[in-house]
Formats: C-alpha cells, structure tokens, sequence
C-alpha cells in the first residue's frame, strides 16, 4: 500500500506480500536472469503473521528458491537517495502500519525510477516520489511542528523545500527508512550467464569496434599523406586532413581504453567472486587434501588468471584484428600473393614458437608451485622442525628443488627471448625477401609502381607491430591457459547445487511438531572411501525436542563421524535420516544446517581473524542488532568468559584470531559453544567441547548449554 497523496503510478506499480515471488521472477525475467523454473509457493502463515522478522528470510528462501540470490540493503535517512540510485533491480519494502508492500525496481535512470508493476508494465516515476514513499512514516510525527516552525520563520514557500529537508536530515539522521533486497544472479550460475547479464557481451564489442576504428583511421591518416607525397602535393590543406584524421583517433584511444579496463575490472570481479564462493563449497576433505601450500597455490595463479588474461590478453586477442587489416592493406600493394602467403605461414610459425613456451612454462609452473607448497609446510611445521629434527636434516631437498627450477627457470627465458626477438625481426627480413622476385624480375610499370611499393613497406612494417602484439597476446592468454588448471576445480565446484526445499516447506517445518521425534537416525551406514570398512554401521537414534543426550566411546570408535552426518555436514551411504519428519533432500541442506547447528572438535574449528562480536553471531546479520551483542554478551558471561571479555580492551569488539588477541584453549572452545548456541537451532552437537575445561569452569558451561540449548547432543571419551 502506498500512503495516500502520491501519484497512482506508484499505487498501480505496487505489489502485495503474497505477490512477492511473482514480482521477483518478473524483475528477474526483465533484467535478464535465468531462473529455475519453479512454482511460485504460497506466502507461509508464520511470515504473514510476523511479518517484521521474517520477511527477510521469506524473500531469501524465494530468491534461493527460483535459482537467485538476494542481498539485503537498507539505508538511513541521509543516504536513502544513494538506496535508489544504486538498488536496481531490487525489491524495495514498503511499510504502512502492520501492512508491507513491495515495488519492483527494475532501473533508475536521471533521476527516474522505473518500476514493474503487477501488469507487467514498467512506469517511469521521479526518484523523489519514491523517497517520499520511504520517508514518509518517519517524517509524519514531525512533519506539523516543522511547519509550524517554517511559519514562524516567516520563510517563503520557494525555499520552504529546502529548509524543511534540511530539518528532516538533522532530525532523521540516525533514523533507519528504507530497505530492500536487490537481485542478482548467483556466483554458482553459468558464467555466461553473468557475463552477459553484468553487459560484458556488449563492451567487448565496442572495444574490438574502437580499436578497429582507432587503427583504420591510423593507416587511412598515413596513406593520405604518402599519397601527397608521392603526388608531389603536400600542401596546406592536405596537412589540415591528415591532422584531423588523426584527431579523430582520440576519442576511439580512449573509448578502447576505458572499455579494457571496465570489461577487465567487471570480469575480473565476477571471476573473484566465483573461486571465493567455489572455495566454500569445496567439501572440508578436499580442502583438507590440498594442504595450505597446495591452496595457496590456487590463489596465486587464480591472480595470474585474472591479470593474463583480462590485462594484457584481450590487448592481445585485439591483434587479430590488426593481422586482418594488414592483409587488407598487402593485397593492395606489390606481391600481393607472395606477402600475404608468408604473412599466414609467418602467423603459424609464432603460434608455434609460443606453444613451445608455453610447455616451457607448463614444467617451470609444475616446480614452482612444489616449492611454494613445500616452503608453506616448512613454515607450518617450523616449530616441530626445530623442536624434533637434527639441524643437519633441517635442508634435506632443498638444492635438488632449486636446480631443478634453475633449470627449467632457463628453458623458459630462452623460449620468451626467442618470441621477443625473433618473431616481429624476422617477419620483417622474411617479408622484405619476398620482394626480392618483384624487385628482381617484376615489371615496372605494373606492380613495381612506386605508390604499391609504399602500401607494402607500410603493410610490412604494421604487420611486424600486429605480430608482436599477437605474440604478447597468445602467451598472456596461453599462460591464462595454464594458471587456469590450477583454478579450475574452484571454479567449477562454484556450480554445485545443495538439495533445497520450497521456501514454504521450510518455514512449516520449522515449528516444532508435538509427538513427532526432532530428529531420528535409522540404521545409517556411512564410509569415508568407496571400499573402505565402514564407519558407522546400523547406527538408529532418536532425538525429541528437549532431548540432553551425552554419546560416549572409545577413540576413533566414530563419533565424530556420526555427529558430522547428524548435523548435515556429510551424507549417510544408507539408512534413513529425517529432520521433524522431512530428509535431508526435501528439506534442503542449507536449511537442515540451520535447524541442527554443530560445534566440531577442536582441530576441525577455528577462530576467524575479526570480532570476537563476529566470531560469535556468525549465524545471525551482520552488522548486529544491540539485542544480539547483548545475547552474546551474556552468553559468554554465563560461559564464564566475563573475565576475558574484561581484559580484552576492545570487549566484545576486540579482534581475534591468527592476528589478533590470541585465545587460549579452554577460551577458544567456550566462544566455539556460544557460538553453537547463539545461532538458535533445533539441535546443537558438541563434539568433545567441554575437554579442555577444568572441572569447575565445565560445570559452569554445562549449566549454560542445559539452560540455553533446545536439545543437545555432547560427544565426549568416557
Ligand atoms: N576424512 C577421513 N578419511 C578417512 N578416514 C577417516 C576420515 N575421518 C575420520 N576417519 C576415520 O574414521 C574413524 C572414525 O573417526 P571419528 O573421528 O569419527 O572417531 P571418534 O570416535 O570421534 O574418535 P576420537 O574420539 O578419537 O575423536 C577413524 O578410524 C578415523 O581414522
């Protein structure tokens, strides 16, 4: 609902709460989005009913849903217009009361915005009709006073605008207005997709058209003014042309220019956000596999990826344009046929030499990341090192390892020389050779003319350029090439799906259901390799609502093991595992992972270098409300960790981690419990959380975990 007094295009452009999905799958089919097809599920009870805390989660299930993602924006009063400007397409809400509303923002543009409304059509509405919109519940209990306070003042009504906005903004400074989720593809999506979706499609053709032009107008400035030349008529008139041919090359300079650089920096960051969302849905044992030397890796050569590519590659891949006018312009001139014919073969061969650098690099690159990750272990394990091993073993290896990447270092370098030197040099003795026939038997009246003698000189002499672009080029793009197998599994594993569950279906089985267990394993077999014995075997349990279970055995009995597929994070090989009811593929994982929340062992957990604020609301939005800063506060109190946030300068603001103050163990594992417990699930597992506890302190976080935790499930040796 729109408040009364503003203008019916906005009521018309107005959507319902129930029509939030459909407002979201056509702002998605407008901008271009390609969207799971999926029904459009019903707006739950629970969301119509507390429509203040749930709504965000409803639109995030929608967007997750129909194959999107969906950010949450909110603005206070003095950015709201910032909010506008740069939101689209997004769902902006519109609050009235207990009642919300949507308006589907597809576009701003000059001070317009352009909303989709429920009859699909899109009304242009000024960008100011849309901040009264969103200001006007705030501005209402102050609005009477202010003009009365602007007719005291005597001020005239042309200025009463002004001052009554700048009144609002002092007043409203802090004051919260206006939110939204703006739409987007996902990190996971078909990178295509994306690239065409953020209009990349669209610059790389006006780049190639730029450069084009930019290098026509070149030889087309050049071949008028040896034309003249030759002629014997260089006169005023002629330099004023050549001049303003060549003017005119600016505008193209630059236009290439800012569109290499807006295409490498809009490609560049959907390919950033793509490897960090593909290194997060890495399985923990591949992650685990790869070693931090290994990873490490990746990251270096997922820049290399990036700067080769998108940085001087597509200068290169622009060459291929200027090889085509060149032949263009040899055609045109003496020994048309021989020069084009060697200028294709000459093409070949410097693919070839770059190939050959490339195999080079392949092996150089081979050494070079089996040190980097062998370096990284070393520094990892320094300690141990220096604490275990004879100094005289302390460099086992390391001369082997450096000549052997001397030596492949050289190879490398020999091969880049080779391209540097030889490739545009020896076009230019190779091309002028092919002249020699013409020059030798050819007659002078036909192609021996002084005018077509000039246009292959210059042919000659543009192509050597062209070549050594395209050489740049090919071993930018082919180093690319090579970073990208390192790059790729990240890439790729960014695509991978997790089962999901309609949102509504989520949001039913939320509530807990009287008489049905929380929780129930039934004869669940789980192995960690395809043939290896099994972990777990027949495994059945049953958890209620308000269920305390302590699960003891021996070490390496599988504890762990069936905590970790308790709570979602690996997948049982058979047996029947269902949450209120729903499994694990009805219910989605992600969903699952809310519902049952669990704090690993030690060595599989670790303190994020940031907050400690952070570290403990990692399951709630962040920035955090006051109301989740003082749960976290007293969680950890209760926790006994009082002492601790006392000493911290910084409380609960202090920055820990690797960088930051340094916990301890028994510290460590009471903040991994809070933050287990802060993140309001269903089920909390404990995996050997309390071990590192004198027993006082544990009693104490026992009391804790019983007081605050829905139902528990502690792993611990007996
Ligand atoms: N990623 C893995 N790949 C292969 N085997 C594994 C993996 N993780 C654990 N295991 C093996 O599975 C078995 C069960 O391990 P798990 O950690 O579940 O036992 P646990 O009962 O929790 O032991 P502890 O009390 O020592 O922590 C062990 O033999 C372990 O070596």
């Amino acid at each position: 609902m729109i408040p009364q007094g503003h203008s019916s295009d906005l009521e018309r452009s107005t959507w319902s709460l129930e029509q939030a999905g459909e407002a979201m799958l056509a702002l998605a089919k407008r901008a271009g989005f390609a969207t799971r097809a999926a029904a459009i599920p019903p707006l739950p009870e629970a969301v119509r009913v507390e429509q203040e805390t749930r709504i965000g989660l409803w639109i995030e299930s929608l967007a997750n849903w129909f194959g999107l993602e969906s950010e949450w924006i909110d603005s206070g009063y003095a950015s709201v217009d910032d909010l506008i400007r740069g939101l689209a397409p997004a769902l902006v809400r519109i609050t009235q009361g207990e009642r919300t509303s949507f308006l589907a923002l597809a576009a701003y543009r000059s001070g317009r915005v352009f909303l989709l409304g429920p009859d699909l059509e899109v009304r242009a509405v000024p960008a100011r009709e849309l901040r009264a919109v969103l200001c006007a519940e705030r501005e209402a209990p102050h609005a009477a006073n202010i003009e009365a306070m602007l007719d005291l003042a005597g001020l005239p009504s042309r200025r009463r605008g002004r001052a009554r906005h700048a009144i609002f903004g002092r007043l409203l400074s802090r004051v919260k207005v206006g939110d939204g989720w703006l739409l987007r593809l996902p990190p996971g999506a078909p990178f295509l997709a994306q690239l065409r979706a953020a209009g990349l499609g669209r610059k790389a053709a006006t780049l190639a058209l730029a450069h084009t032009a930019q290098y026509v107008l070149n030889i087309a400035s050049w071949a008028m003014l040896g034309r003249g030349a030759l002629q014997g008529r260089i006169d005023a008139g002629l330099l004023i042309a050549w001049a303003l041919l060549f003017v005119t090359q600016i505008p193209f300079r630059i236009l290439e220019s800012r569109m290499q650089a807006l295409f490498a920096i809009d490609a560049g960051g959907l390919l950033k956000r793509r490897l960090l969302h593909g290194a997060l849905r890495l399985a923990p044992d591949e992650i685990r596999a790869e070693g931090a030397g290994g990873l490490l890796g990746r990251v270096i050569e997922s820049e290399a990826v990036e700067s080769l590519a998108l940085g001087t590659g597509i200068g290169g891949l622009v060459a291929i344009i200027e090889l085509a006018v060149c032949a263009f312009v040899l055609s045109k001139g003496a020994a048309a046929a021989t020069e084009l014919v060697l200028l294709a073969l000459w093409s070949i061969v410097s693919v070839f030499t770059v190939r050959t650098y490339l195999k080079r690099t392949d092996a150089w690159t081979v050494t070079r990341l089996a040190m980097t990750n062998d370096l990284v272990e070393r520094i990892v394990g320094h300690r141990t090192r220096l604490a275990q091993l004879a100094p005289e073993k302390w460099h086992q290896g390391e001369s082997e390892a450096v000549a052997e990447y001397i030596a492949r270092s050289e190879r490398m370098d020999a091969s880049a020389a080779r391209i540097a030197a030889l490739l545009p040099r020896g076009w230019l003795v190779v091309a002028m050779m092919g002249l020699l026939p013409t020059l030798l038997f050819g007659s002078a009246s036909s192609s021996l003319s002084a005018g077509s003698m000039a246009i292959t000189l210059g042919g000659i002499l543009l192509a050597s350029g062209a070549l050594g672009h395209l050489a740049g080029g090919l071993t930018s793009l082919g180093g690319a090439l090579l970073a990208w197998k390192q790059v790729k599994p990240l890439f790729h594993a960014a695509g991978r799906t997790e089962p999901s569950a309609p949102p509504d279906l989520a949001f039913f089985a939320s509530s807990e259901m009287p008489g049905s267990a929380l929780l129930e394993a039934r004869d669940v077999t789980f192995r960690y390799r395809d043939r290896g014995e099994p972990v777990l075997r027949g495994c059945t349990l049953r958890i209620d609502a308000r269920d305390r279970i302590l699960l003891e055995g021996g070490s390496g009995g599988g504890k762990s093991t069936f905590g970790a597929v308790l709570a979602g994070l690996r997948s049982p090989e058979t047996g029947l595992l269902l949450l209120n009811g729903l499994d694990r593929s009805t219910l989605g994982a992600e969903a699952w992972r809310k519902r049952v929340v669990a704090a690993p062992q030690f060595h599989e957990n670790h303190v994020l270098s940031g907050m400690l604020a952070f570290n403990l609301l990692m399951g709630r939005a962040w920035p955090p409300s006051q109301a989740d800063l003082d749960e976290a506060e007293a969680v950890c109190r209760e926790l006994d960790l009082g002492g601790l946030l006392d000493r911290m300068p910084g409380g609960l603001m202090q920055m820990v981690g690797e960088t930051g103050w340094q916990l301890s163990h028994g510290e460590k594992s009471r903040v991994y419990i809070a933050r287990a417990l802060l993140q309001n699930a269903d089920l909390i597992v404990l995996d050997e959380s309390f071990g590192a506890l004198d027993p006082e302190t544990m009693r104490k976080a026992m009391q804790c975990v019983d007081r605050r935790a829905r139902a528990f499930l502690v792993i611990a040796h007996p």
